[in-house]
């Protein structure tokens, strides 16, 4: 039998939409999220959709998402993308035009496109801190999350030396419980030798559900890489018969510099509150 509010029309999705006003009682309550002020269904309703509409779980998800944001200051606290403007004109990120078969949003990042005497790992850790925030605001992308391809061809040294036991942990945490976004997949291409020490590091903070979605490819990526994404969204250089990266790269950062007021407004609510965990 149908409910009351999916005759209305308002419910477009298995989860139950009563969760919103439970979870805002839950939070007003909760000391740790005092210093949150903005309880609007659409900021609550990001965690809810992220955890199945489980209130519990969605609470807990704000409480980390507030507490990670508020100990990695070198990377939450600027969002202004002018401070990664040069990894973005050299092509190290994009958004593929299309969805997945899935309803998932597809990023893809460019190892050898960023040069590590010239940025710095918090700064290219916030490029992907950068697109999540835009990208959780979609509807679609909350109910189906991201998949991101890491094509690591020209990962060097200097790029491991980069990433210490706290940066893994921060990775971990963002891929696993901090941030309101279900990660789908992450596709590794190109992954060099030099490459297993630093995931070796990562990989113990992982829960098995997040392990089993990481996924290898090697060099010979083109095959199996179709078999994930369909051709027509893969931009040629990955196989595929979609735009190229350059193209879907200037999309992304054109889109992200249109997006620097919204940017900076999240930067500055985390700046001026003080969080006391
Ligand atoms: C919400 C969210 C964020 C914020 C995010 C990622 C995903 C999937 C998210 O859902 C993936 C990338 C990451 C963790 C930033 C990584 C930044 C570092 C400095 C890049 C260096 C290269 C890594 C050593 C490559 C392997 C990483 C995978 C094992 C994730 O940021």
């Amino acid at each position: 039998m149908k409910s009351g509010r999916q005759r209305a029309g308002c419910v477009e999705e298995p989860g139950d939409l009563s969760c919103v006003p439970r979870l805002r009682e839950t939070v007003a309550r909760d000391a740790r999220l005092r210093h949150v002020r903005d309880l609007s269904d659409g900021a609550l309703i990001k965690f809810l959709r992220a955890r199945d509409f489980d209130v519990e779980l969605s609470l807990k998800l704000m409480v980390n998402y507030h507490r990670w944001r508020s100990e990695c200051p070198e990377i939450s606290a600027n969002l202004h993308p002018s401070s990664v403007l040069g990894l973005l004109q050299n092509h190290y990120h994009g958004v593929l035009r299309s969805r997945d078969q899935a309803g998932s949003r597809v990023l893809f990042y460019r190892i050898g496109q960023w040069n590590p005497k010239e940025f710095t790992a918090y700064e290219v850790f916030r490029v992907s801190l950068i697109t999540s925030e835009l990208i959780v605001q979609e509807t679609e992308t909350q109910r189906h999350g991201l998949k991101a391809i890491f094509d690591l061809q020209g990962w060097c040294f200097s790029h491991a030396l980069q990433i210490n036991p706290s940066l893994a942990k921060k990775i971990s945490s963002v891929l696993t419980d901090s941030f309101p976004l279900k990660v789908r997949g992450i596709h590794l291409i190109n992954e060099p030798l030099l490459f297993r020490p630093v995931f070796a590091m990562i990989r113990p903070f992982l829960p098995d559900k997040i392990k089993q979605r990481v996924y290898m490819h090697g060099s010979s990526y083109m095959q199996s890489l179709r078999e994930v994404f369909p051709a027509a969204i893969l931009p040629p250089e990955y196989g595929g018969t979609g735009p190229p990266i350059k193209d879907l790269c200037q999309e992304w950062t054109d889109f992200i510099m249109r997006s620097e007021d919204y940017l900076q407004r999240l930067s500055s609510i985390i700046q001026f509150s003080r969080f006391s965990f």
